[in-house]
């Protein structure tokens, strides 16, 4: 049922003697959305899993799986995405799955199969674990997650040390689940990648949530942007807009001004009453890093 609730925490804190590595966090996700949890190292992103898990016990607050609190039923419709350390490295996909599937239930082989063909490692069931790249082996452990057709997935950093392309490879999958309705929690520092996928995110700083909404809310609010500018006469459009007091800077033959809501057509009259005729003038979108940076103060 779209609009369900999946995970509901309120005033979630966990303190480790003096620190407090999550603070009051009350967030919620609902069926069908891909969420980004944004933060940097050391922000509390791990914690907060562990919290939702039932790994570790939160001091203060609480966390509803499912409309109910945690349990194991709640936590049997979850699909946690393991660390790849844990496979044998000498078998092969199949056998894996074949071992670890089997841990708390009778291995179920047209599941596995299924299961390899959804994240693109059918034709390479047969091969070694170790010969697989790190996008590779993420997505077995993805596979081994859907073994139990989870209806939520918990992503803990599932491009830690990848290159280009394996990123990518996860990234597709993690589409793919939403496109089959399955609701997918991403923790992440990459910017980029939270930004191609996620539907809503939340930024956490210091244990904090600092911003959260649909992606489309955080990009559109102030409804922020760079205005690309190509002026008949650099110099007298630095000082014009420098007059008017925009940031501004040179990048390769434009300039480049910070905008808000309205103030494109604002500087266009500017440098035009100013003496500087406007060769070329392009809006562009903002961009996650920007709200990113502006809620964190981190580059
Ligand atoms: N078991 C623990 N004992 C003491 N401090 C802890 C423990 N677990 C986490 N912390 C501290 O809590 C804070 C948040 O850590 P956490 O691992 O949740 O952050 P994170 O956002 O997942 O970081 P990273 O991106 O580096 O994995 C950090 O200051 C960390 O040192």
């Amino acid at each position: 049922m779209t609009g369900e609730c999946i995970v509901k925490t309120e005033n979630l804190t966990r303190t480790f003697g003096s620190i407090t590595a999550v603070k009051d966090l009350s967030i919620e996700i609902n069926r069908g959305q891909v969420f980004g949890f944004l933060g940097p190292n050391g922000s509390g992103k791990t914690t907060t899993i562990s919290m939702m898990l039932g790994l570790i016990n939160p001091t203060k607050g609480n966390v509803n799986l499912f409309g109910t609190k945690l349990c194991p039923d709640s936590l049997k419709r979850v699909g946690t995405v393991m660390d790849t350390n844990g496979f044998y490295p000498g078998f092969s996909a199949r056998d894996n799955l074949l071992i670890f599937g089997s841990l708390h239930k009778p291995a179920d082989r047209k599941k596995i199969d299924a299961s390899l063909e959804m994240v693109g490692l059918a034709s390479r069931a047969r091969s070694k674990f170790h010969t697989y790249s790190m996008g590779m082996k993420q997505r077995l452990s993805i596979a081994l997650a859907l073994l139990d057709d989870p209806e939520f997935f918990i992503f803990d950093e599932p491009t830690n040390g990848m290159d280009p392309e394996g990123i990518a490879e996860i990234r597709s999958l993690i589409v793919k689940l939403a496109s089959q309705g399955k609701t997918v929690f991403l923790a992440s520092h990459l910017l980029s990648e939270v930004e191609q996928v996620c539907t809503h995110l939340a930024i956490l700083k210091k244990g904090v949530v600092i911003r959260q909404g649909s992606l489309t809310e955080l990009l559109s609010k102030d409804n922020r942007g760079e205005l690309e500018v190509v002026p008949s006469d650099f110099d007298k459009a630095l000082s014009v807009l420098k007059d008017a007091g925009y940031e501004t800077r040179i990048e390769k033959s434009s300039l480049i001004v910070k905008v808000h809501e309205g103030d494109a057509e604002k500087i266009s009259v500017l440098l035009v009453t100013g003496g500087v005729p406007i060769r070329e003038m392009r809006l562009s979108k903002p961009r996650l890093e920007d709200v990113f940076i502006e809620a964190t103060g981190q580059n």
